[in-house]
């Protein structure tokens, strides 16, 4: 993070279980406004976890986690989103009997008047052409791509301050993934700080500034993205690339 830059999320010493062990230990962490942050790591080294915890959905956590200057840990999980966090979870959970566009009004509950709401759904059409194009379409018949986008875009009508995506291409296509990805870039650019999970390593440093490697549920690396792209050592040992 550049010295003069603004803290959007700060995490440190965070732990969390389930009951059990500590599945993340002594997690310390950094993203600045308007950062495209990514996090990589191999399946269970608890990037989910990571981001269930930043919105009240784990059962125990100790440390701190501020965003925004809010104490995260002392918000109900309903509150969180209040605050500009909109979380895309893992698997891309549509309401399959509604159709895409009450999918994505039901994304604007927090948004105030029916003027806005029309406003950020045209911006939603406009990232997803697709979507408007099949916005009668009862959601649960559309490809993986399209289910993807609309969990996205429903993240999106909140009007996000931080947009976390967590593994937005486990299951699609790889053309469907980079377009996907597109569009990522796409919503940073447009002012949106964006926090990634991604099990595709290059994809995720080729779209991000900096990256957190998690591993065994702890942070193994840190660095600017294309730094850990460059270095072949940092490739080898970590991102098995
Ligand atoms: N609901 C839960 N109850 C108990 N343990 C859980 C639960 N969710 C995750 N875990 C455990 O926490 C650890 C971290 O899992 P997590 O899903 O956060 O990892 P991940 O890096 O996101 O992996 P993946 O890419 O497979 O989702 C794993 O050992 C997992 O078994």
């Amino acid at each position: 993070m550049a010295p003069q830059a603004i803290s959007l999320l700060s995490v440190t010493g965070l732990r969390v279980s389930y009951g059990g062990p500590w599945v993340l230990d002594d997690i310390s962490l950094e993203m600045a406004e308007s950062e495209f942050l990514a996090i990589i790591g191999a399946n269970t080294a608890g990037k989910s976890s990571f981001v269930r915890a930043l919105s009240g959905l784990v059962p125990k956590v100790e440390g701190r986690m501020v965003f925004a200057g809010a104490d995260l840990r002392a918000l109900e999980a309903h509150s969180i989103p209040q605050l500009g966090i909109a979380h895309v979870p893992e698997g891309r959970h549509v309401f399959p009997k509604l159709t895409v566009e009450e999918n994505l009004r039901a994304g604007a509950y927090l948004r105030g008047s029916k003027a806005e709401i029309i406003e950020t759904l045209a911006h939603v059409y406009d990232l997803f052409p697709r979507l408007k194009e099949r916005f009668r379409q009862l959601a649960g018949t559309l490809s993986g791509g399209e289910q993807q986008m609309v969990a996205v875009g429903r993240g999106m009508m909140l009007r996000p301050r931080l947009l976390i995506l967590d593994e937005p291409s486990l299951g699609l296509a790889p053309k469907v993934v980079e377009e996907m990805h597109q569009r990522f870039i796409d919503i940073h650019a447009a002012g949106t700080s964006v926090l990634l999970i991604e099990q595709n390593v290059s994809l995720a440093l080729s779209c991000a500034q900096r990256a957190y490697v998690f591993q065994s549920g702890r942070i193994a690396m840190e660095g600017r993205a294309q730094d850990m792209l460059n270095d072949d050592s940092i490739r080898r040992a970590y991102l098995g690339i």
